[in-house]
């Protein structure tokens, strides 16, 4: 199928085979934000007519659900359903006339698509950084097929390996105590629990559950990542985290060597 990027050829359906490249390497340098488009535009090859959609959130998923709108508009695809994962991504949603409802409506869920902050080598995935972890995990939680799309800069060694916040969400109340504990937790990997803010003044980020977020940082490899998600679940000040293990089915990562599909089977979804 044709899309913006005619020097990309992404029009193979995925199979089996845990790891496929699925398109040619390109001759041309692509932007970090074309790259995000590539990844999203193949998983919509994904979408069939009828099927209940998780639509994620993030500047990746922005171009997922831009593209479902349109292939609505084009009539291209019918009967659709969307659950949208943020605030945000029912405003867009909307704007481009994708049909709308909820997991108390629509318990099952056919198929979610959304991007990611890290993905390591097993499939286990951050997420949250937009603050939107929650509906994420339930929404991409009670689906079929979760497919994650990323351009190749979100590939790490391990959970964490960026550097950059592991993000958990947490009531607002003696939320200092909370990070705390959540720091304590992590301390022989290094970890720093920081609020998460905006604007000049420092004011806390709420998220659409109207909670906070504390923000990990870690500098050495935290490890065994059950054990870290069993340990952050137990606060009881916690709502949820941004590690996703073993939820994804499917990832497709853009780079500057074409496309890559990886499929769960194969690969095991833990280390
Ligand atoms: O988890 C998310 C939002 O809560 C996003 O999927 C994640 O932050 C990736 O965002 P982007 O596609 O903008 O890089």
């Amino acid at each position: 199928m044709a899309i913006a990027f005619p020097h990309f050829i992404v029009s193979d359906k995925p199979t089996v085979e845990s790891a496929i490249m699925v398109s040619k390497p390109s001759p041309v340098i692509l932007t970090q934000d074309e790259l995000k488009k590539i990844a999203a535009y193949k998983a919509v090859e994904f979408v069939e007519s009828g099927m209940v959609l998780g639509l994620g959130t993030g500047s990746t998923a922005k171009h997922a659900v831009d593209r479902i709108g349109e292939l609505l508009r084009l009539g291209k695809l019918n009967n659709i359903v969307g659950i949208p994962t943020s605030k945000m991504t029912h405003e867009q949603a909307v704007s481009v006339g994708i049909p709308l409802s909820d997991l108390d409506s629509h318990p099952v869920v056919d198929l979610a698509i959304d991007g990611a902050d890290e993905v390591d080598p097993y499939m286990n995935l951050v997420k949250g950084r937009g603050g939107s972890l929650l509906r994420e995990k339930m929404i991409e939680g009670a689906c079929k097929k979760f497919v994650v799309i990323v351009d190749e800069s979100k590939l790490v060694e391990h959970l964490g390996g960026s550097g950059l916040a592991m993000p958990v969400e947490i009531v607002p109340f003696c939320w200092k105590f909370t990070a705390h504990r959540l720091q304590l937790l992590f301390e022989e990997a290094g970890c720093v629990a920081k609020l998460r803010t905006f604007g000049e003044n420092g004011k806390p980020f709420v998220t659409d559950n109207k909670n906070y977020i504390i923000d990990l940082y870690f500098k050495k490899d935290i490890g065994d990542l059950n054990a870290a998600s069993d340990a952050i679940l137990r606060h009881p000040g916690v709502v949820e985290h941004g590690m996703f293990l073993g939820m994804a089915t499917t990832v497709i990562i853009a780079g500057e060597l074409g496309v890559t599909m990886k499929n769960k089977q194969g690969l095991g979804s833990q280390r």
